[in-house]
């Protein structure tokens, strides 16, 4: 189907559930015998998901490519694997080093011969890859080699965005009119980033773009800078993952209660503000939550790095086995819990998980997306899975909390052992 937009130029829309041809492997949506058979000797895949079969044959055919799913469907992995398949000169944009090491893990194992360059923070990451075509990276350490005269433009084939929305950040429908004027002032390191690319080169790369939480707005951005032309346009529309249960308690010094879910319709829209510091109320209900919960794996989310010490250093006196999620990710340290922030766990697989506890209102719907979407993915069993969020008593709570999950279609399911 092609569709006209009022905003942009014409794109095809392809949805997953429309397909008719037969692509039940990867050979036949253009991957090589070699990268498929690596498929199922080193990960054991042989059956691309219906996302998956949209996404490969896009990318093979060299036209640029926005791409939307729900989280954990395989996007970064077919991504990867399309790239590596390639073997030209292809950059891997992501959003933190986190995603990076995992990628380039992925990479390593399709491709033992040809790893990728990494261009994230940290001395113990500098391994000269440069001769391989995939260059795999966070925005913000590309950009410091920019300015510092040390990036090397090797004629990307191919530039991939990953977590596009928030690599570019635009100010959301109802921001104040300062935001605005201030993200127009600062651009992000992303898009310095595809400045520059774009201006050194004469003709464009293939843009892919890929994100669970990518709108309207932010592609019709990606049009009007031209980055993107004549795209596909993938939305997957997999079915969203059930039996995963949302939860969430509202703490103050005195009670831990269920938060009310019968209340006045009054929609709190935009960004939701939060209230950045974790107090000990918020402690103690985790440190509790983390004990009576049979956690086989579980995600603790805070809301900044200044968190982190402070959850880290409580979490070890009460003798709860937890970690910084960049530890598990750099070194393969196995734990109960990994802690981690909205930014450090975007995009973040990991197989094992059970719990995601989000310590602290989400700052916008997307964050809580993504940081519950670490749960469910690919359809695992999640009967037992639990997304638990404790949140400060605070005069609008309860109404900001409501209207997030309407707005995502999600129910709140009440906790049993609280009142
Ligand atoms: N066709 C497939 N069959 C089985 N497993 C797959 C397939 N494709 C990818 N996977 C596995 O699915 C997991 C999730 O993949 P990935 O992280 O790429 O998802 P994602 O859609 O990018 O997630 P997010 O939106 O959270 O970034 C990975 O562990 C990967 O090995």
């Amino acid at each position: 189907a092609t569709r006209k937009s009022a905003q942009g130029p014409a794109f095809s829309v392809i949805r997953a559930r429309l397909l008719t041809t037969d692509s039940s492997n990867f050979e036949s949506l253009g991957l090589s015998k070699a990268t498929a058979q690596r498929l199922t000797t080193a990960f054991n895949i042989s059956e691309p998901t219906a996302m998956q079969r949209q996404l490969i044959p896009a990318i093979v055919s060299g036209k640029d490519v926005l791409l939307k799913d729900i989280t954990g469907t395989g996007k970064s992995f077919a991504i990867a694997t399309a790239l590596v398949d390639i073997r030209e000169p292809a950059l891997y944009v992501v959003p933190n080093r986190e995603l990076a090491l995992q990628i380039s893990g992925w990479v390593e194992k399709l491709t033992p011969d040809s790893p990728a360059q990494l261009v994230i923070a940290g001395e113990e990451h500098h391994t000269d890859h440069s001769n391989s075509p995939l260059t795999i990276g966070t925005a913000s350490t590309m950009w410091s080699l920019v300015q510092n005269g040390q990036w090397e433009n090797k004629r990307w084939k191919a530039v991939v965005v990953d977590e596009a929305d928030q690599a570019f950040r635009l100010p959301g429908r109802y921001a104040h009119w300062k935001k605005r004027w201030n993200r127009k002032a600062h651009p992000k390191p992303a898009e310095l980033v595809l400045e520059t690319i774009m201006t050194a080169q004469a003709s464009k790369p293939q843009v892919i773009m890929s994100s669970a939480t990518m709108n309207r707005p932010l592609r019709h951005w990606l049009m009007e800078k031209q980055w993107i032309k004549d795209a596909v346009y993938i939305n997957g529309l997999s079915p969203a993952s059930a039996g995963v249960q949302h939860h969430c308690l509202i703490v103050s010094s005195d009670q831990v209660r269920n938060i009310q879910t019968q209340i006045d319709d009054e929609v709190v829209v935009g960004d939701v503000a939060t209230d950045q510091d974790i107090d000990e109320s918020m402690m103690e209900c985790l440190e509790t939550l983390c004990s009576i919960e049979p956690v086989k794996q579980g995600i603790i989310f805070v809301p900044n790095d200044g968190s982190f010490s402070q959850v880290m250093s409580k979490l070890h006196e009460c003798d709860i086995d937890a970690i910084p999620l960049y530890e598990s990710i750099a070194h393969g340290t196995q734990a109960q819990f990994y802690v981690a922030t909205a930014m450090t766990g975007r995009g973040i697989d990991l197989p094992n998980i059970s719990h995601v506890f989000i310590v602290g209102l989400s700052k916008t719907i997307d964050d809580y997306m993504h940081m519950a979407g670490r749960l469910g993915r690919l359809g695992q069993a999640t009967d037992t899975a639990k997304v638990i969020t404790i949140a400060r008593d605070s005069k609008y709570v309860e109404a900001k909390v409501n209207s997030m999950f309407k707005l995502m279609n999600t129910s709140i399911s009440m906790y049993a052992h609280v009142q």
